[in-house]
């Protein structure tokens, strides 16, 4: 099934070896373990929460714990140690007492909520004194959510970007759910990695061509379509027309998809020669024609991107016509749009923005596809994720526990039980159970195996849409 695939089907293996020694190492009689999550910090100064939901549903939520699972993890941590240091007993208990539920409690912000950093985003406590070594054996598994957190960020900054240069240049926002579109499938670490932040870039847009995203935010967030694509050329076949059938395999796409959008790469030779004498000579009547039953996206993918996209429009503009919009920029006719798929990323976007609204055009023109930089180009430390325990109840008495190392202050970690409260819009966490439980915007997301809210990519979407589009529809 979808767990073989993955490789590793046994919960038990899921984590880092030192962590199946620590059950011997927390002091005697401790009965209870708090853990919390955080961005610490990083590139972005808050975060999108996004992702938990998949991990639970993937890995924790149902009878996971069994005797052969113990028996295959017994095996294969006395190879690994090359002793016996597998809590053999802890896990039986587990397999038994609670029928293989994990008798952990994980309260979290709902998935999709924008956090300033720093604020705790979910804590994990077991809900089975006998159990308090499992509070951080999960650790690996429920900080792996700093993957889906990351993209969704980094994907709803560029959201913000374009929003600002539509609201500036375009009569409305109403193409910025398309503008950026996810080419990275190729570019991520694995299929399931696709499927994870493919599905986190699409809590902001609804373009994609990871088809894995489909899939993932169908089976972990019931959304039966969270994400849309067109028919469009690659350079194989335009360039399997020979070098002087470009015209041929131009002319075959605009044959073959009469209606609807259809994208062209047209830089496999020229894109200048393809502009100018190709889409806007030769098959210009063939363009017009289509009038708005449906555009050409004509796709740059090569060259400088600001200087590349406003040579693209101007020729088309000269070949085509332009009209000004009510913010006084340029427009082209409705069948024609340009989308811009090499070299995009949060730090390229704004400067071909930028560019444009330099030479008055509209930003509603362009559209831009992103891979590596939307789905791998980041790490656990672009907005330093971490899993830190702060409360622990040790022979009946209640600990605040925390790090502080001279070393890095960065590094301090918050102190006992914590609440995230939101007042006058300002999100605030309590440390050391000075907070409000009624006030907490955290939810009871999981007990004992079971999964007790789960919110939809709807519910989510709405959640982190973006200030200028909440302001502008109000
Ligand atoms: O170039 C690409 O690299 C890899 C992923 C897909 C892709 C292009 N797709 C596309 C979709 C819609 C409009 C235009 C292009």
């Amino acid at each position: 099934g979808i767990q073989e695939a993955i490789g590793v089907s046994n919960i038990l293996l899921v984590t880092d070896s030192y962590k199946v020694t620590h059950h011997l190492q927390y002091p005697p009689k401790t009965t209870t373990v708090c853990s919390y999550f955080e961005s610490r910090g990083g590139k972005f100064s808050s975060t999108v929460f996004f992702g938990l939901q998949y991990i639970l549903k993937r890995w924790l939520v149902g009878p996971v714990v069994t005797k052969e699972k113990i028996k295959e993890a017994k095996e294969i941590y006395s190879l690994h140690f090359g002793q016996d240091v597998f809590n053999e007993e802890g896990w039986n208990y587990i397999a038994e007492h609670h029928k293989g539920y994990i008798p952990l409690r994980i309260k979290a912000v709902p998935e999709g909520t924008v956090v300033p950093t720093r604020n705790v985003l979910f804590t994990v406590e077991n809900t089975d004194p006998k159990c308090f070594w499992l509070t951080n054996y999960f650790e690996t598994l429920l900080v792996q959510v700093w993957y889906p957190l990351t993209v969704a960020t980094n994907s709803r900054c560029q959201k913000e970007i374009i929003a600002k240069y539509l609201f500036d240049t375009a009569e409305n926002l109403d193409s910025l759910p398309f503008k950026l579109h996810d080419f990275g499938f190729r570019g991520c670490s694995s299929v399931e990695s696709a499927g994870i932040g493919g599905a986190a870039h699409l809590v902001n847009f609804q373009g994609t061509d990871t088809i894995a995203a489909l899939v993932t935010a169908k089976n972990f967030y019931g959304c039966r379509n969270a994400g849309f694509s067109i028919p469009a050329a690659e350079h194989s076949t335009i360039t399997t027309w020979g070098e002087h059938g470009e015209r041929e395999g131009f002319k075959n796409m605009l044959d073959k998809f009469p209606t609807g959008l259809v994208a062209v790469v047209s830089d496999s030779y020229d894109i200048w020669n393809a502009c100018e004498k190709i889409w806007g000579t030769e098959l210009k009547e063939a363009i017009i024609a289509r009038g708005d039953k449906g555009a050409l996206v004509i796709r740059p993918d090569s060259g400088d991107p600001p200087e590349i996209v406003v040579k693209v429009l101007e020729i088309l503009g000269e070949k085509f016509g332009t009209t000004l919009n009510s913010k006084g920029y340029k427009m082209l006719p409705p069948y024609l749009r340009v989308i811009q798929g090499d070299g995009i990323s949060y730090e390229t976007l704004g400067k071909i923005l930028e560019n444009m609204k330099k030479h008055q055009w509209s930003a509603e023109l362009v559209a831009f596809g992103s891979g590596g930089a939307l789905l791998q180009k980041l790490d656990r430390d672009t907005q330093k994720c971490a899993f830190k325990c702060s409360y622990a109840v040790i022979n009946g008495k209640e600990v605040n526990v925390f790090k502080d190392p001279v070393t890095d202050r960065g590094k301090k970690s918050k102190k006992g039980r914590l609440t995230l409260e939101l007042s006058n819009n300002v999100y605030t966490t309590t440390e050391e159970g000075a907070g409000d439980p009624s006030l907490d915007v955290m939810q009871l997301v999981f007990e004992n195996g079971k999964l007790l809210k789960e919110y939809t990519f709807d519910e989510i979407r709405k959640n982190a849409e973006i200030d200028l589009v909440r302001n502008l529809t109000k």
